[in-house]
């Protein structure tokens, strides 16, 4: 039985039942349409396949204008719908004028079962190669952009990275659902990117989502799609990003955040591997390897009860732990240089280097922000130095993080952030509860935290 779904228009009830018959046999879904009118406002015209459409339809006229009408409708609506033509008049002029219109085949009434058979399943084959190129097309951007970004080089040689990588490397030949930890800015990102790289879907696409970013109410239609119509913006059918990724690694990042109604959706999709646009009923196959990442300690958050233990050990299968840049000690300097090289080409400023105290205090700081937060200071110094050499005084770095405000809040923004921060201490952690002590919305929060985190 092959898995496709037909829709025979006719005015004639006996062909619509023949019809019917004949290709529930071979195929998963038949409807009939007796009124061809009722196609304008046909439910998800798009999930058909292959639409059977007779020529005539108002008894007597048979110039064939109606159909051509209607298969205009079907095409305008869905283009990658194949259009099948009947008539019971044979003239080749109209079944041309068909054709150029965008229908893909002719029948002519009555007709031989068998050869229907064939027409049907070419024009199956045609809708199949249609749908192949708008996903190929798709997935084309989306690699070009992974590739473009050539921003993936993961440096550093100490023990605790290398330990990293080894395992990374070992687990992206498998198939496996990975779970990277670890602090804001220590590279999860990229090792989710290599896991990807070295993967056997490495010519397929990396698709990235911030849970965190999503709002609730958008939280299917981002991930699982959504049809047009099916909500006040849909303006048009979209894919979710489940399905953006078949075939390829979808990366769930900042998976902490997410509420317990999200988690029971996420949970669904990845237990059934299939997932159904917002509006639609028809569950669509999806094939991903799946990679999260998050700065929380999810197993306490399962113990809070603010985390769904089933859901823990569906993305868990692999934990690869990223340390602190503190504990990488052997990092820190061969990060400096490589930022320090990027820096100097991108601001045009050759030559430029970094002196031994300058270094030290690079070593004795704590680096709180991790990789990120080096990344940023070597930007500035760059940008700021006036010789050829970085001294200690060309880096802005005090060993207390800021987070702690020693001698009370400066700015504005420091207030904001020590008043963030304490309601989060004052909830566990919880982003939802934070957000509504301080009567703003989680989305809000979370974008405060992460601006400044970044
Ligand atoms: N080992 C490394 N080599 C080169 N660049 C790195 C390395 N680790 C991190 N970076 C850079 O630091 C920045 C932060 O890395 P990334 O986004 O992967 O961290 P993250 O742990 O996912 O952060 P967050 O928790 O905030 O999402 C990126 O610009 C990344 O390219």
């Amino acid at each position: 039985m092959t898995n496709a779904s037909i829709l025979v228009v006719d005015d004639n009830k006996n062909v619509l039942s023949a019809l019917e018959i004949l290709l529930q046999f071979e195929y998963k879904s038949v409807q009939t349409l007796f009124n061809p009118n009722q196609i304008s406002s046909f439910p998800n015209l798009d999930e058909i396949d292959i639409v059977l459409l007779d020529m005539n339809f108002s008894a007597g006229v048979n110039t064939g204008n109606e159909g051509l009408f209607w298969l205009n409708e079907i095409k305008k609506k869905s283009p990658s719908t194949s259009v099948i033509m009947m008539t019971a008049y044979g003239a080749v002029d109209l079944a041309v004028r068909a054709l150029k219109q965008g229908a893909s085949d002719f029948i002519l009434k009555p007709w031989n079962n068998e050869r229907l058979l064939t027409t049907v399943k070419s024009a199956y084959e045609y809708r199949k190669s249609k749908l192949e190129i708008r996903n190929l097309k798709k997935k084309e951007s989306h690699l070009k952009q992974v590739i473009n970004d050539g921003k993936n080089l993961i440096i550093g040689n100490s023990k605790a990275l290398t330990a990293v990588l080894n395992l990374t490397r070992k687990v992206a030949k498998t198939d496996v659902n990975v779970l990277i930890t670890g602090e804001n800015g220590t590279g999860k990102e990229l090792i989710a990117r290599e896991l990807h790289r070295l993967s056997p879907r490495k010519n397929e696409v990396f698709i990235g989502v911030d849970m965190g970013s999503i709002a609730e109410n958008l939280f299917e239609s981002e991930l699982f799609g959504h049809i047009k119509g099916s909500f006040t913006d849909a303006k048009e059918d979209r894919a979710g990003k489940f399905e953006a990724a078949n075939q390829g690694s979808l990366f769930l990042d900042e998976m902490g955040n997410l509420s317990l109604q999200m988690q029971a959706k996420l949970l669904s999709a990845i237990q059934n591997k299939s997932v159904t646009r917002v509006g639609s009923n028809k569950p669509i196959d999806v094939d991903i390897r799946l990679i999260c990442a998050t700065n929380c300690n999810l197993e306490q958050m399962v113990v809070d009860g603010l985390f769904r233990e089933d859901l823990l050990y569906r993305i868990n299968t692999i934990h690869i732990e990223v340390p602190p840049l503190r504990e990488r000690e052997g990092d820190i300097l061969i990060l400096a240089d490589f930022f320090l090289k990027r820096f100097a080409n991108k601001y045009d400023k050759p030559g430029l280097r970094i002196n031994n105290l300058a270094q030290e205090k690079l070593m004795d700081y704590q680096w709180p922000g991790n990789v990120r937060e080096l990344q940023h200071t070597m930007e500035r110094a760059v940008i700021l130095s006036e010789g050829n050499v970085l001294k200690p005084s060309d880096f802005l770095l005090h060993n207390k993080p800021s987070q702690s405000f020693e001698h009370g809040p400066a700015t504005l923004d420091e207030m904001e952030q020590q008043m963030i921060l304490k309601a989060l201490d004052q909830h566990d952690g919880n982003y939802s509860a934070a957000a509504e002590q301080l009567g703003i919305s989680r989305q809000t929060l979370y974008n405060k935290l992460k601006k400044k985190s970044k």
